[in-house]
């Protein structure tokens, strides 16, 4: 990095400016006293140094879930596989722990979180751990801690390693307060699950930290998404993912949601590259740092009649779950994206006949492998 670069960011991160709305910066207050996790004063000017590579050094949390693997496979294609360490405090399956690095990362730890950013020298940060809107209701107080506490301990590392963070969020992040046909990026936000409050909570930290400390914080706030290799980790969009699966095995789908329920909903593949593109958008591109993000928006009446299309005898009733059902009809039904579009270029690739026809052919292709066998 040019030295002239260089000092500018040390006193823009001392300093701040009227412009970008920053105040005199101090570090976080659990940076200070006696606790292990103080760090010298000039930490952020040795990080920035050593932060001067080619390309990201990349560390994904909470990796083996839903998302993570496919995140982990469109970095390496970017920036090498060696340069993208995905985490997780499960056990790996073979086919992950030989695909690239893989390291055991609990959030809740932060001295193995920090020992992992150094002797990593990790810049950028994808924090993927999180208990989803179901399951988060089942187990509030674990939710509470890996949702909130654990994303404390991302911050504060982050902040003292001087990290690009992404955080996602969720549509599960307004309530029934807010408006839901369209919901737009600002408006009232009054969750009534512990995964919606902890992720409001995630947005205005992390947005708090980008003014106040000048992290290089970005937010964006998914739909229900949707794959067809990875299984989803207890949410209320999980339908959505287990139709196509068992369409194609049964021939016949029990949904946990009414048929009327309208959803956001996105395609993995839309999502990863959305996640990509908005950690490689200039800074001055970003008007906000939490951006609303959509593809499409159905019913399981819709998806079903999508479905039919191919599988023609395929039949779906209904079996509803009052947890999810209360949190769905909680929800956004359609999401407003303009602000994504406008600012950093965001288009979605998969509407819906696109995403049915990418689905079934893929388990179909699994079903007949398995047939086969
Ligand atoms: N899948 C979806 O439809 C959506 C996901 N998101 C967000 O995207 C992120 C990734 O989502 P998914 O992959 O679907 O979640 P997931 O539930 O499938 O995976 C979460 C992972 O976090 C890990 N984890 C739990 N406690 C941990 C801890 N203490 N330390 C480290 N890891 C821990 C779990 O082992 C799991 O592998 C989450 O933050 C989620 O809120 C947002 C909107 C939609
Ligand atoms: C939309 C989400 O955040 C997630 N899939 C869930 O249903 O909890």
């Amino acid at each position: 990095m040019p030295v002239a670069r260089l000092l500018r960011q040390v006193a823009g991160q001392m300093l701040g400016s009227p412009a970008c709305g920053c105040w005199i910066a101090t570090p976080p207050l659990r940076f200070l006293g006696t606790s292990p996790r103080q760090i010298p004063a000039d930490a952020n000017f040795h990080s920035a140094l050593f932060s001067e590579t080619d390309q990201p050094r990349v560390l994904i949390t909470g990796g083996l879930g839903q998302l993570g693997v496919g995140l982990a496979n469109l970095l390496r294609k970017r920036f090498g596989k060696d340069n993208v360490i995905l985490s997780d405090i499960r056990k790996p399956p073979d086919h992950i722990f030989h695909s690239g690095p893989f390291i055991y990362s609990d959030i809740l730890d932060y001295k193995n979180l920090r020992e992992i950013v150094v002797n990593n020298r990790i810049t950028w940060l994808f924090h993927y751990s999180a208990l989803l809107s179901a399951v988060g209701e089942a187990n509030v107080s674990l939710a509470r801690a890996v949702n909130i506490t654990g994303l404390h301990n991302i911050l504060d590392v982050a902040a003292e390693h001087n990290l690009r963070l992404f955080v996602p969020s969720t549509i599960g992040a307004f309530g029934p307060t807010s408006p839901r046909n369209p919901t737009p990026d600002l408006c009232v936000q009054r969750p009534r699950t512990i995964y919606g409050v902890s992720k409001v909570h995630a947005e205005l930290m992390g947005e708090y930290y980008h003014y106040r400390y000048g992290l290089d914080f970005r937010c964006l706030r998914y739909p229900g998404i949707i794959s067809a290799d990875s299984q989803p980790g207890g949410g209320t969009t999980d339908y959505a993912v287990q139709i196509f699966h068992d369409a194609l095995k049964n021939g016949k789908f029990e949904c946990n949601l009414k048929p009327s329920t309208r959803l956001p909903m996105m395609y993995i593949d839309d999502c990863l590259r959305a996640t990509l593109e908005v950690m490689e958008a200039p800074p001055e591109s970003l008007s906000m740092r939490t951006y609303n993000i959509n593809a499409m928006s159905f019913t399981p009446e819709d998806l079903a009649q999508e479905v039919l299309k191919h599988v023609p005898e395929f039949q779906i009733t209904y079996n509803v779950d009052s947890v999810r059902q209360v949190i769905a009809d909680s929800w956004p039904m359609n999401f407003d994206d303009s602000n994504a579009r406008k600012d950093w270029g965001w288009k979605h690739n998969f509407d819906l006949p696109e995403l049915v026809t990418t689905m079934l052919n893929f388990h179909g292709s699994d079903t007949r492998v398995a047939q086969a066998n």
